[in-house]
This record gives structure tokens, sequence and C-alpha cells, in this order.
């Protein structure tokens, strides 16, 4: 990994940077704004023709004033071009308001973490999820999640199957090569992994523990879908060191899910792992690592979600580097046979068996 080892900007770029820092909350809402009431689409729908900002006015029917400043504020952020008056589209501007990551990341920051990101400072310092008081009293966020507002929830989701839809295809055939049937899917969530292991392997038979409130979810879906027969379930708080993971399984399969846990916390469940499967069994693993990205772009968006866990979630969790995470791994007793890199926007598959 190269990106982090050297300060590669001039003097006048640093200090662009830094403004674009202090600036940074505004960025954030007047582009929200300028995708959300409109302005963007209408100036995307003139092409190359460009609008004046009267035309603007009328379409997107707001006051002159707020129109003008949040088009001006456009101009800096790089979202449109003006010229004879006419405004136009820029890539950036383009992103912003077609593309599915750069939606999903912005929802989840405005809804779920603008707010509750003002007491960073003090979950940084208690190592509490200071931020979810915004929203409620839980101790983290994953027990207030079905209570989340509709629109915080809807956000929350599409942030995190957004990432975990695009790589479950790719890593079905690895999961059910070694002729798996029986598979622990532990925060399984609304139960999409079990959906689709149900509709990729006739023989597979999932079950699914999670907290009691997202199980309720995902049974009423699993049922839905007929799969009722093939998925079973299991309350658990996993932070309850005193419970078991059921034994009898082929592989047990983990995504996105231990990265909402701190270090001593993943070693603890991996260790309940170890007890579960046997000799033969395999633990698989999905999970986002910041070092093993492919662009610069993906690495800094983990590393910033990381702030959503400290401030938001639990408090002490984040993105893991996968040299972090490995020693978790190697601690409770498991060694990595095969890692597949670059699954899906942003994943690694790390598949793990126990020691010898
Ligand atoms: C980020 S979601 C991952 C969902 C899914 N596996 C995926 O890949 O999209 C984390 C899941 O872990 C569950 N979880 C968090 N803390 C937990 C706990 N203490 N005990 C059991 N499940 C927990 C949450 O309820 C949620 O379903």
């Amino acid at each position: 990994m190269t990106f982090f080892s050297k300060d590669k900007k001039s003097a006048l770029q640093a200090i662009e940077t830094a403004q674009w820092i202090a600036f940074a909350p505004v960025v954030f809402q007047a582009t929200r704004i300028l995708r959300n009431s409109g302005i963007l689409l209408a100036v995307q729908e003139s092409k190359s023709a460009g609008l004046t900002l009267e035309e603007i006015v009328e379409k997107v029917n707001l006051p002159h004033y707020g129109v003008r400043v949040l088009l001006e504020s456009g101009l800096g952020i790089g979202l449109v071009t003006v010229n004879d008056q006419k405004y136009r589209l820029t890539k950036t501007g383009h992103f912003i308001l077609n593309d599915e990551l750069t939606k999903a990341n912005l929802d989840f920051i405005h809804d779920v973490c603008y707010q509750g990101l003002f007491h960073l400072d003090k979950s940084i310092e208690n190592g509490k999820p200071e931020g979810l008081k915004v929203f409620g009293e839980w101790p983290t966020i994953y027990e207030g999640l079905s209570q989340l507002p509709q629109h915080v929830q809807k956000s929350w989701f599409g942030f995190d199957h957004y990432y975990s839809d695009t790589a479950f295809p790719v890593v079905l055939p690895h999961v059910f090569k070694n002729g798996t049937k029986k598979i622990i899917d532990i925060g399984g969530n609304t139960g999409k992994w079990a959906v689709a292991c149900a509709k990729h392997s006739a023989d597979a038979q999932v079950t699914i523990l999670d907290l009691p409130g997202q199980l309720n979810v995902a049974k009423a879906k699993i049922e839905q879908l007929g799969f009722a027969d093939r998925v079973s379930f299991q309350a658990v708080n996993i932070l309850d060191e005193t419970q078991q993971f059921p034994k009898g399984h082929d592989a047990i399969w983990m995504s996105q899910f231990l990265d909402c846990f701190s270090d001593a916390e993943i070693v603890s469940i991996l260790k309940r792992c170890h007890e579960a499967i046997d000799e033969n069994g395999y633990v698989f693993i999905l999970e986002t690592f910041w070092d093993l990205q492919r662009f610069e772009a993906s690495a800094f968006s983990l590393q910033q979600t990381s702030l959503y866990f400290t401030a938001m979630a639990n408090g002490n969790s984040q993105m893991y580097h996968s040299d972090v995470f490995k020693k978790c791994v190697y601690e409770a007793g498991f060694e990595v046979v095969e890692q597949i890199d670059n699954i899906g926007v942003s994943h690694t598959l790390l598949k793990c068996k126990k020691r010898q």
C-alpha cells in the first residue's frame, strides 16, 4: 500500500485542501440540497445548452436568492460551470446526481451520522457512541436499529446493502465449493445472505444468529419468500460471552459483521466459532479492509466510515487494517487458508481454518 506514505501536495494544494476541510460541512449540505431540490437535475436535463439562474429558479420553484447562493456554492465545489450566464453540469455533478455508491454514502452520512458526529470528541474520550443519543438511549446502534426513524433506517440499510449486495454473488461459489450444506450466518440482519444461499444451492440450510429485533425482520422476509423450511433462527447478543454457537455446521459465515466489534470482542467471537466448528469446518469472513483497496478513494471512504462506528455505532470498532484484523484471527486459533481481494465494491473474503 503506497497511498499514504508520501505528502504529495504542493503548499498551494495543501492550503486549498485545508479550506475544503474548514468548509466541509457547508460543501456537504449545499451539495445535498443542490441534489435534492432538483437544481442539479434541471441543469443536467438542459444538456450542453445550459440554463440561466432565472430559468433554474422557474423550474425548481425556490426563492431566487436561495438558488443563487446554492449555485454559486456549487461553482466553488465544482458541481456546475458557468459560461455566458448559463450553468452546466460537471463530471462531479454527474456523479453526485447519478452514482449509486455516492448516493449510498451521502445519504448515510446525512441521515445516520451528521448530527451525531457533533459528539465525536466525547465518543473518542469515552469509547462510547455518544452521538447515538440524537436517536435514543441504546448502548449500541444495533439494539436500536429496528426503532430508528424510517428515513434513517432506509439510509442505514441502503449503505449496508449497497456494499454487500454486489459481493454476495461473487463469493457464493467459494463458500459452497467444498460441499458446504449447513451454514451459520452470524449477524444475518435482514436475511439477504440466507436467501442468496437458499437460491444458490438446493441443499443449503442456514441458521441466522442476530439480535431479536433484526431476526423479526429476517423471519418475515424468509417466510414471505417461501424458504422457512431451509432457514432457522437463533436470537443472540454476541457480546454475552456465555452464549455459545450451535454445533454441527459445515461453515460459519460473517459478512460486514466483525467490523462492528473491538479487537478483543472479535477474538472472543472467533474463539466461540472455534468451539462450534469441527476440524474440517471453515469460517468465512467477508470484510472491507482499508489497506487492501485498489483506489485511494475507497481507502478514504473506509477510513472515514470508521468514525461512524466511533460516534454512532458502538464507540470501539472500525473498518480495520487487514494486519490488525488477521492478528485477531490468529489469536483465536485460526489461520487464513485463502484470501480473495477486490470482491464487489471493496471486499475481501478470508477463508479460515483451525490452526494445527
Ligand atoms: C453491518 S450489519 C451486517 C449485515 C449483513 N451480514 C450484511 O453483510 O449485510 C451487522 C449485523 O450485526 C448484528 N449485530 C450487531 N451487534 C450484535 C450483537 N451484539 N449480537 C448479535 N448481532 C449483532 C446487527 O444486528 C446487524 O444485523
